[in-house]
């Protein structure tokens, strides 16, 4: 194992919050299918063989919340074909193993993926394995091993915000967070944090869904430090958008 993956086995952050490092620990992050990217109207390619996706998620299969330091992740149990995501660009049925957001420090940036020169408030992204290897870390090693499903968070000021409820953990379904419109874009990419691997089939739903002011500013009150540290507000976890280089980005919508 590389000095890198052994200090991150023993959790010794070496200087992740430097992505123009990454590559140093990571060569794979100075790739060519990298995320996020930007996405824009004009090189998008209509795919009008692309079928639409389908979530069947339990809600009994939440397990916990909880904040790494780096994002606001609930995980999922991902030991059977409980909560699945299948159609769209899948070959097949891949598990739903956690969900997560991005977020910046004020609301007119924080998402990944930029639309058209757009930067969104965040970014949820909804993670995926294929069943057919034999566990997650087996699935991070191959091209067709992930999928995430990425929704953009607009935040509306007046509107009362969809998912204002406190869900309660143990009976969540992540579905009441998908917009009205199941349109989506999608490409080949790769984890947007180390390790980089380019294992991702990118599921970008075109329409946010709307939060409020106060629910950002939860994700914002987040700290990233341990809890008997001076607090260190847990913002601008987004990775910027990387080249493009020769990927297609196909639309499944006119
Ligand atoms: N922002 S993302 O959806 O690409 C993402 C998801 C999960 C990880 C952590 C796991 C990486 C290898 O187990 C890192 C990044
Ligand atoms: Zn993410």
């Amino acid at each position: 194992a590389s000095t890198a993956s052994l200090a991150n086995h023993l959790g010794i952050s070496h200087n992740v919050s430097r992505p123009d490092q990454w590559h140093k620990y990571y060569p794979i992050a100075k790739g060519r299918h990298q995320s996020p990217i930007e996405i824009n109207n004009k090189e998008v390619h209509y795919d009008r063989s692309l079928l639409p996706w389908f979530a069947s998620y339990d809600p009994g299969a939440a397990k916990t919340i909880l904040n790494n330091g780096k994002t606001c992740r609930v995980v999922f149990d991902d030991s059977f074909d409980r909560s699945v995501l299948r159609g769209g660009p899948l070959p097949g049925v891949y598990r739903l193993r956690q969900l997560h957001f991005h977020w910046g420090s004020s609301d007119d940036h924080g998402s990944e993926h930029v639309v058209n020169g757009v930067r969104y408030a965040g970014e949820l992204h909804l993670l995926h394995w294929n069943p057919k290897y034999s566990n997650y870390l087996d699935a991070v090693r191959r091209a067709d091993g992930i999928a995430v499903l990425a929704i953009f968070l607009q935040v509306s000021r007046s509107m009362k915000c969809l998912f204002g409820k406190e869900a309660p953990f143990p009976n969540f379904d992540p579905s009441i967070l998908f917009p009205k419109s199941h349109d989506y874009w999608t490409y080949h990419g790769s984890f947007t944090t180390p390790p980089c691997e380019e294992c991702i089939t990118w599921i970008i739903l075109r329409d946010p869904i709307i939060v409020s002011s106060d629910q950002m500013a939860k994700l914002r009150s987040l700290s990233k430090n341990a809890e008997n540290e001076p607090n260190l507000p847990l913002v601008d976890n987004w990775r910027p958008t990387q080249p493009r280089y020769f990927r297609m980005v196909s639309a499944s919508f006119l």
